[in-house]
């Protein structure tokens, strides 16, 4: 088989197709790790990391007492270049050869049915027929929308903002989703005026609305100027270096050095062949359960991770890859697939069971629905709110914790659709909440689960509490 892009994705897809017994060409056109490995996840947890350590430090006295300064900004971006390996993908092309995959670096195209024609470097081209399936795996870029004079006031996209070899003195963030509100941690904390421009009132809007509040709360409280209701209506920069000034819609004018535009995903498909094959360049590629893209017929071609625009996270692609990677070995040895509702070949959790860490201060950590996603799935649900610093476990990780937590019940079923957790630390609470959502544990059997003592994590007996356990 053939995988265009050897992202997270591509390169989970290309494995677990090999392990089934298929041999796998896989083609890249940058680095083998995809945006993941080197302008985004890992550069920007990297970044964000040590802006946490601190932060848990000041809050507990006595190590406070030994806190003295800022970050050292040199040493926090030395260490995010590490993370990125340099921007080298030595590392990962030794696996995927060490797994036996061939690599082959070009731009890859589909070229009609089940074949890829790739141009390598020195503009020649190779031409491969799969026997048995393509996944496409090329991913998304950063969106950048038609605002006047953007363009060519040379915006910094998620790459810039996480491979960045110094502070800018003022910091432009347009965009209060995850990427804004982490990279304007980050760049705040590491010495940037950061002015955050959003256009509703909220941020982080796909979650639940007390996630986004105390996200707006820390931001500010850390100095960021974050500004609800602003739209830019055009950007100017200055000469090649000079400032750059968004004019906002209504009046008002911001400036600063640099303006990094997080609005976003685009998928990498413009240039892949898709008309080849009877579909639109430049969409995503919508598919089915097993990650088979539906609008082509006889089932050979795939997509998994970003280029599908179900869950644009690194952990649920790599699920997507898991899931189909197998379905190709199944289909190829003429096995039955397994598609129940939480069979080995369809990618169920993307639906109603996504988990996702956001690396602010405080952390936002969320599995499944909200409250108003799950009423409006006609559920019948009961929400259990509860102030996580009233633990004795939160109390003790940090001096007067700040957090909340809220689950999420559907009652006809007796099991949790949804939680949300926001404070210092939550990020590793939250697989704790996944196992209950994904296994559907009733709520008598979790009552049995009993949190140790003294940690964040007695939070869930309190839920059960105040639900009526
Ligand atoms: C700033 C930022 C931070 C993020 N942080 C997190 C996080 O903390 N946790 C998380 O889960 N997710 C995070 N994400 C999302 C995560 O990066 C993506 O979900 C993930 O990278 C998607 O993986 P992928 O394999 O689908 O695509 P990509 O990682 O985009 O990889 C696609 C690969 O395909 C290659 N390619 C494209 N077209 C072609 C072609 N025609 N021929 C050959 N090769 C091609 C590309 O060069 C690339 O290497 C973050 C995103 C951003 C922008
Ligand atoms: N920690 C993590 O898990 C993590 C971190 C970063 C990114 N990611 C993933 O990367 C993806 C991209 O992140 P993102 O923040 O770019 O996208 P996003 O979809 O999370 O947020 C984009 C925000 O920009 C706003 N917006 C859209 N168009 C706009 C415009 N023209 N002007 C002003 N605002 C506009 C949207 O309303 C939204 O609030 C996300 O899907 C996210 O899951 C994950």
């Amino acid at each position: 088989m053939v995988v265009l892009g050897a992202g997270p994705a591509g390169e989970n897809l290309a494995d677990r197709a090999h392990a089934a017994g298929l041999s796998v060409v896989i083609i890249e056109r940058e680095l083998v790790g995809g945006e993941c490995s080197y302008w985004a996840c890992m550069p920007s947890k990297a970044l964000l990391r040590p802006v946490a350590a601190r932060h848990d430090a000041l809050r507990v006295d006595g190590a406070r007492q030994a806190m003295s300064g800022d970050l050292d900004v040199a040493a926090v971006l030395a260490r995010r270049d590490r993370f990125a390996s340099d921007w080298n993908d030595e590392g990962q092309v030794s696996w995927l050869t060490g797994a036996g995959i061939d690599l082959i670096r070009g731009d890859g195209r589909l070229d009609g049915e089940r074949r890829v024609t790739v141009t390598v470097a020195d503009g020649g081209t190779r031409s491969i027929m799969a026997r048995h399936a393509v996944a496409v795996a090329t991913g998304s870029r950063a969106a950048l929308p038609p605002v006047p004079g953007l363009a060519d006031a040379r915006p910094w996209t998620s790459r810039e903002a996480t491979s960045a070899k110094r502070a800018p003195g003022r910091l432009i963030v347009i965009g209060g989703g995850v990427v804004g509100v982490e990279m304007a941690t980050a760049w705040r904390a590491l010495g940037s005026e950061v002015t955050l421009l959003v256009r509703g009132s909220r941020l982080l809007t796909s979650m639940e609305p007390f996630a986004g509040e105390a996200v707006l709360a820390g931001l500010r409280s850390a100095g960021v100027d974050v500004r609800t209701g602003a739209s830019a209506s055009s950007v100017h920069r200055e000469g090649t270096d000079g400032p750059v000034t968004v004019r906002l819609d209504g009046g008002g004018e911001v400036e600063g050095d640099e303006i990094l535009m997080a609005v976003g995903r685009e998928p990498n498909t413009d240039d892949i062949g898709l008309e080849t094959i009877g579909l639109a360049p430049g969409s995503w590629l919508a598919v089915d359960d097993t990650c088979v893209v539906e609008e082509v017929r006889e089932g050979w071609l795939y997509a998994v991770g970003d280029v599908n625009h179900r869950a644009l996270l690194t952990h649920q692609g790599k699920y997507q890859a898991r899931v189909a990677g197998d379905a190709i070995g199944a289909v190829a040895s003429g096995e039955p697939l397994e598609t129940g509702r939480w069979g080995r070949h369809v990618a169920t959790a993307d639906h109603a069971a996504v988990p996702q860490v956001v690396f602010t201060d405080p952390e936002v950590a969320a599995i499944g629905l909200t409250a108003e996603q799950a009423r409006r799935d006609g559920r019948e649900i009961k929400v259990v709110d509860y102030e996580i610093g009233q633990v004795a476990g939160a109390g003790l990780y940090a001096d007067g914790f700040q957090g909340s937590a809220r689950m999420v019940v559907d009652t006809e079923r007796g099991h949790l659709v949804g939680v949300t957790f926001t404070g210092p630390g939550v990020g590793e609470m939250l697989h704790s909440a996944t196992i209950a959502v994904v296994g559907e544990v009733p709520l008598e059997r979790l009552w049995h689960a009993v949190p140790s003592y003294p940690t964040i994590s007695e939070v869930w007996l309190r839920f059960l509490e105040e639900y009526g356990c």
